[in-house]
């Protein structure tokens, strides 16, 4: 298929973040002429100049060539939404009360849009909301709607938008599906048509599955701890089976992010409010609060020798504080919620994250952009973030910095062998 369409369609995209930024510099780039709007003003600013508030590789090259070649512009006007043929809704979905999604930033939008749309318009709704919603939105707007879910991952967006496993196209109606499957004719991806409940529900079902696998990996090295297994060879040998597959294997300190923990809260909801008991997702989530609880315990035993132990007074040096590798997002990350409970219990943290934005401010951590200052006179190091670059430190130096060379690393990331050949006592999860 070609790369640029013949006739640029004109493409509104509501919303400039993770999702709504992407998926305007990616349509920019597939020819498409496109209009971004974001009621942030200070980002519509940055962002007209070239300056891309997010960390991901490759959109600050798409914006910049949007820009200059006229295929993309920014600006905070709602009203430029009235023109497009296809408008995309990317606006949050934040956990709301009782988990439902909190859709007051999409009503907001659509409150605005009521009326001021032009006549045949298509809307594209993007961002992940509940089983309904795009039927909701036909009959507050009067046109056709579209669920068009993203699957993209953060630190990844670009290439998972111009490279998606799959295309979600959820439509009523044949002519508007047809012209949304259309934007994506320069893409090599199956393409599912089907309603729009089911590409509703596939967004949450998809996340909600990769949070029982992680889920079940944690739980699985919990196990291999106390039967003297090594998690890191159970799931090589299990991730080989085609059925099961290598990815979403790993354990670590809980699985986070701006999604997978609103997601499955939000399924959760859904399912209850349906009468049905959703047991297997429900103990996922159990356990993910289990896994914090856990890795602070390891941390506890190891930097004091005791599981009764107190982390009172103690200096410990913290690697990563986001939520995942790749990526500057601290929401709902795990890092965090483990980095926080040790400050509860009186312990002194200081972090370095390769990634974190340079004015991240932390309540309880102090944060430092020299990974050795994390391991002077520490008690202990902490490995929460899997970024690789942990791997390259110069750990014999950060064991002669630190008080006390106790590494325990939830990410399964550091090799024991040469951890213990620069003097350190290593803990990892689920390892012999
Ligand atoms: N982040 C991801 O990896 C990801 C992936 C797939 C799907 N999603 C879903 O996509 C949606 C958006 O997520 P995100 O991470 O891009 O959010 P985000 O918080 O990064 O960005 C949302 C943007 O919308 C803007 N906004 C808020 N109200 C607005 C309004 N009324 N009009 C115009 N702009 C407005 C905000 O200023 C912000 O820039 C959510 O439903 C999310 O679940 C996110
Ligand atoms: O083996 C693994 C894999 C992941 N994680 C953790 O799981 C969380 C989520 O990771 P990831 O899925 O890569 O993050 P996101 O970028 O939030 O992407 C998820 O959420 C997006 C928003 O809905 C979806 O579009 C993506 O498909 C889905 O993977 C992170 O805390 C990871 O550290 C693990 O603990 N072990």
């Amino acid at each position: 298929m070609s790369e640029r369409t013949a006739e640029p369609a004109g493409v509104g995209v509501a919303g400039a973040g993770y999702v709504g930024l992407t998926t305007a510099a990616c349509l920019a780039h597939l020819g498409h002429r496109v209009t971004c709007v974001d009621t942030d003003a200070a980002k519509v600013t940055a962002l007209r100049a070239g300056q891309v508030p997010i960390a991901e590789p490759g959109l600050p090259e798409l914006v910049e060539q949007g820009l200059s070649d006229g295929g993309l512009a920014f600006t905070t006007d709602l009203a430029a939404l009235r023109e497009p043929a296809l408008v995309f809704l990317c606006l949050p979905t934040p956990t709301g009360d009782r988990g439902a999604p909190d859709l007051g930033a999409f009503d907001d939008a659509l409150a605005q849009l009521r009326g001021g749309l032009r006549p045949g318009c298509v809307v594209v709704i993007k961002s992940t909301v509940p089983v309904g919603t795009a039927d909701r939105v036909a009959d507050t707007l009067g046109v056709s709607v579209v669920s068009n879910p993203e699957f993209l991952r953060e630190g990844h967006a670009v290439h998972d938008f111009l490279h998606p496993d799959r295309v979600v196209v959820g439509a009523r109606d044949e002519t508007a599906a047809r012209a949304v499957a259309g934007l994506y004719a320069g893409l090599d991806a199956p393409l599912l048509h089907t309603t729009p409940a089911s590409a509703e529900l596939a967004k949450y079902a998809s996340n909600a599955f990769l949070a029982v696998k992680a889920s079940y990996v944690n739980e699985l090295a919990e196990l291999c701890e106390r039967l003297g297994a090594d998690v890191v060879d159970v799931v090589r040998t299990m991730g080989l089976d085609n059925r099961i597959g290598s990815a979403f294997l790993s354990p670590g300190p809980g699985w986070g992010g701006s999604c997978l923990p609103k997601d499955t809260r939000a399924l959760l909801h859904t399912a209850g409010e349906s009468g049905l008991d959703f047991s297997v997702l429900a103990d996922a989530v159990a356990a993910n609060a289990r896994q914090c609880d856990r890795v602070v315990a390891k941390v506890r035993h190891a930097v004091t020798g005791s599981a009764e132990g107190s982390l009172a007074g103690l200096r410990l040096g913290v690697l990563g504080v986001t939520f995942k590798a790749g990526t500057d997002d601290v929401r709902e990350s795990p890092a965090l919620a483990v980095a926080e409970r040790l400050a509860a219990e009186g312990a002194q943290l200081t972090a370095y994250d390769p990634g974190a934005q340079a004015d991240l401010r932390l309540e309880h951590v102090h944060l430092v952009d020299d990974p050795l200052l994390v391991a002077k006179d520490a008690a202990g190091i902490v490995v929460l973030t899997d970024w690789p670059q942990f791997r390259d430190l110069n750990w014999a130096q950060l064991g002669q910095l630190a008080e006390q060379a106790t590494v325990v690393d939830a990410r399964n990331l550091l090799d024991p062998g040469e951890l213990g050949q620069a003097g350190f006592a290593y803990w990892g999860l689920g390892r012999r």
